[in-house]
């Protein structure tokens, strides 16, 4: 049976505001946060099952930069995370899942089997700890329903979506912090000059 490919939302703030909790991890934090953002958007459209990945942001400079990398941008006109994602996902046609731009070690192949796994429902990847989320997928037409935040993951859980917790460790380690970063960077899985 031919499955349709996932739009898969990516969500970024502008990028003076993004990653607060990283500033100072690089000499130029903009540059830090769209190397992030394009090594995670690269990732992502060389996975099987996605079909195309859209960066919900207002960022101009990040739009055009992630353009370049082959994704499509849409419209941020939301009040915050969730609206804006909940938007974005309003507007499109077929299946639909969201991930943050803060992957850049992530291998193509973990998402993929995370896309899989969630095999037509409602499903959410917890981050490595558990408490946080990697990637939520809604149910086939059904709307997306982000509950993005503070203990996503058991919010997520609250709305039935199955928690998938796979082998995946480059999906669930999202960089919000310094020590993330060193994870990364020690895992020698950082493609980006400005993180390198
Ligand atoms: N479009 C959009 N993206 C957002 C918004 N808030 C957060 N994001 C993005 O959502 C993803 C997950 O958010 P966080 O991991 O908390 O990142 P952050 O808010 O940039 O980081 P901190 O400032 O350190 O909290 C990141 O890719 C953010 O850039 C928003 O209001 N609009
Ligand atoms: C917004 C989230 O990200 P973080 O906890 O990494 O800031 C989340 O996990 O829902």
């Amino acid at each position: 049976m031919y499955a349709p490919g996932v739009t898969v939302l990516v969500p970024l703030k502008p990028l003076a505001e993004a990653k607060s909790r990283l500033r100072g991890a690089a000499p130029d934090h903009e540059d830090l946060v769209l190397a992030l953002a394009r090594a995670t958007v690269r990732a992502a459209l060389a996975a099987a099952g996605v079909a195309r990945v859209l960066v919900v942001t207002r960022d101009p400079v990040a739009a055009a930069e992630l353009r370049g990398c082959g994704a499509g941008v849409a419209a941020d006109d939301g009040r915050d995370l969730n609206d804006a994602l909940r938007r974005a996902a309003a507007a499109v046609a077929g299946p639909v899942a969201a991930l943050p731009a803060d992957l850049p070690a992530l291998r193509p192949a973990e998402l993929a089997q995370a896309l899989a796994a969630a095999g037509g429902r409602r499903a959410f990847v917890p981050d490595a700890d558990g408490v946080g989320t990697v990637l939520l997928v809604a149910a086939p037409g059904r709307p997306l329903d982000p509950r993005f935040g503070a203990g996503s993951a058991a919010a997520h859980e609250r709305t039935g979506a199955a928690r998938l917790t796979g082998d995946w460790p480059t999906l669930r380690r999202d960089v919000d912090t310094a020590d993330d970063l060193a994870v990364v960077r020690g895992w020698g899985l950082l493609r980006t000059g400005a993180t390198a």
